[in-house]
């Protein structure tokens, strides 16, 4: 199998660089194959003889902006250069990469964009530290205006390495070239959308060298938790597989439960059990076949149920009710020391008062499903946990300050563990984001957990499997649909 894919923030990326260049291979080696791989690539994107336009920086992402004019040149490329402050200013690696080039210089501002077959920006990648101004800016509208193709070095200029956002004008590139791995911008919104496709080249950073940087970001998919993705054996009995148990809303508000609980027997829990409160029993009753029914009257009646220790998951929130009574529920749950997935109404009952959420918390594996607006209600008052600019950090603080796992939904959810883990999913649809969508996220992960999956495995391999199942069926999706795309993303994964 694949290795995990291993994301590297700015930090870690120049903490990597050094430690490769303290093993023995001088910067100005690894700038020229950066240098070299944006030539490929231009070369990949442009007939032979085309022309080329080049905007470096006054960086380390100009000097593999210079290394890679160079060497288009001597291929055969009309290749016009413009650099952003003064040549005698370039010091270190792109003061030497600077003398190989032996073409004119220009203000970047004024290179001729709209005469490029392919526009190269090696204005700004990872030392970015402020929003761009003056001659920077106008030379990255210009570029933008001109409607000929980007490449970006690295990321697109403007764009934040960690967090994915423009700190006020920014490229719009038609693909990006990094180097050793990818960064946080790459898969981050809105950073993904300003790279077009990625490609990761390979500048003689090995992998252990990465990892030895501490980095603990990933890309979410299958590498990272296929292996403890359950398959029952020939001997296995259905208890074997866990039991979810789903609380249901009341009798105007079912629904939800039920897209949970067929998501979580669809993803293989060995039974499912909806919890209703009395007055919804029948219509529940109506719509359920292989899912169970049990009436539950608020916590004493889950407390109840509870006293069977087959129950061994419980998803908890979507519909549930943002009342005292959900809290009640929580806690019950909680103290029930069983798998717990909290979403929706079960983490907006906390609104303000995170603080007893975490109180709770401590007993049980839990993961908590929060869109943007649930977490910014759950930890309103928690600055602290707010104010980062990258989601991932958010996501992380989260999981800290919660000792759960959190899973901050929307086009690039992030999957965060109180140790430091993060995944970052990339592999939605927009059709992902309609009602009920949510519900069967998190009996998706509520059914992995039944199965003993641990909550972050849970969490980013239901996380991914669901953007699959949407991801296959497209345009149309509604909420139904996606359980039973379950069985097909399965087989691809498991087979
Ligand atoms: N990672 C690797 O293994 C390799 C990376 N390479 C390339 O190097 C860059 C990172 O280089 P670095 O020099 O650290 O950073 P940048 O080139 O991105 O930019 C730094 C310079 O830009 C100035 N700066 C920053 N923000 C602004 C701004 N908004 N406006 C104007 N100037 C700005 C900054 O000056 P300060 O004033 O902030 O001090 C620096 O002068 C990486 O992205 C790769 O492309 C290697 O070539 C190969 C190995
Ligand atoms: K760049």
């Amino acid at each position: 199998m694949n290795r995990p894919e291993l994301i590297l923030t700015p930090i870690e990326m120049k903490q990597a660089d050094a430690a490769t260049i303290a093993a023995g291979t001088p910067g100005i080696d690894l700038m020229t194959r950066a240098g070299r791989a944006v030539a490929d690539k231009a070369a990949e994107m442009t007939a032979r003889g085309g022309r080329i336009v080049v905007a470096a920086g006054p960086g380390n992402n100009g000097g593999d902006g210079f290394v890679a004019a160079r060497l288009l040149e001597q291929q055969g490329y009309r290749v016009s250069l413009g650099l952003v402050g003064q040549r005698e200013r370039l010091t270190g690696d792109s003061a030497l990469a600077a003398e190989g080039w032996r073409g004119e210089i220009v203000a970047a501002e004024n290179l001729p964009f709209q005469q490029a077959d392919l526009i190269i920006d090696a204005l700004f990648g990872t030392g970015l530290t402020r929003g761009l101004e003056g001659a920077a800016r106008i030379a990255v509208e210009r570029m933008n205006m001109s409607g000929r193709p980007i490449l970006s070095v690295d990321l697109p200029s403007g764009i934040d390495g960690d967090t994915g956002e423009p700190l006020g004008v920014a490229v719009k590139a038609a693909a990006t070239i990094t180097f050793a791995a990818r960064k946080p911008c790459h898969l981050l919104m809105p950073g993904r959308t300003f790279c077009g496709p990625v490609t990761v080249a390979d500048i003689g950073i090995t992998p252990e060298t990465l990892a030895a940087t501490g980095a603990r970001i990933w890309a979410n998919s299958p590498p990272l938790w296929l292996h403890a993705l359950p398959r029952p054996g020939t001997a296995s009995h259905k208890y074997d597989r866990g039991h979810t148990l789903v609380a249901s809303g009341g009798a105007t508000r079912t629904g939800a439960a039920r897209l949970a609980a067929r998501a979580a027997l669809r993803i293989g829990s060995g039974l499912v059990t909806v919890a209703s409160p009395p007055e919804a029993l029948g219509v529940n009753a109506a719509h359920l076949t292989a899912v169970m029914l049990r009436g539950c009257d608020g916590p004493e009646g889950l407390y109840a149920i509870l006293k069977d220790m087959r129950f061994n998951s419980l998803v908890m929130g979507p519909a549930l009710g943002v009342n005292a009574n959900t809290r009640a529920m929580v806690a019950v749950a909680v103290n029930a020391r069983r798998s717990l997935v909290l979403d929706a109404d079960a983490l907006t009952s906390f609104e303000g008062i995170a603080e007893e959420l975490r109180q709770v918390l401590r007993h049980a594996p839990t993961v908590l499903t929060p869109h943007g607006g649930e977490f910014g209600r759950l930890f309103s008052g928690h600055p602290d946990i707010l104010d980062p600019p990258s989601k991932i950090e958010r996501a992380r603080r989260a999981a800290l300050y919660t000792g759960a796992v959190v899973v901050l939904k929307g086009p690039d959810t992030v999957i965060a563990a109180p140790d430091g883990r993060a995944a970052v999913n990339e592999n939605g649809t927009p059709y992902l984001a309609t009602a009920g969508s949510g519900d069967t996220l998190c009996g998706i992960i509520g059914g992995l957990m039944a199965q003993g999956v641990d909550a972050f495995e849970a969490a980013s391999a239901g996380a991914w499997i669901h953007a699959e199942a949407g991801a296959s069926f497209g345009p149309g999706l509604i909420a139904e649909d996606l359980a039973d795309l379950l069985p097909n993303v399965l087989r691809g994964l498991l087979t």
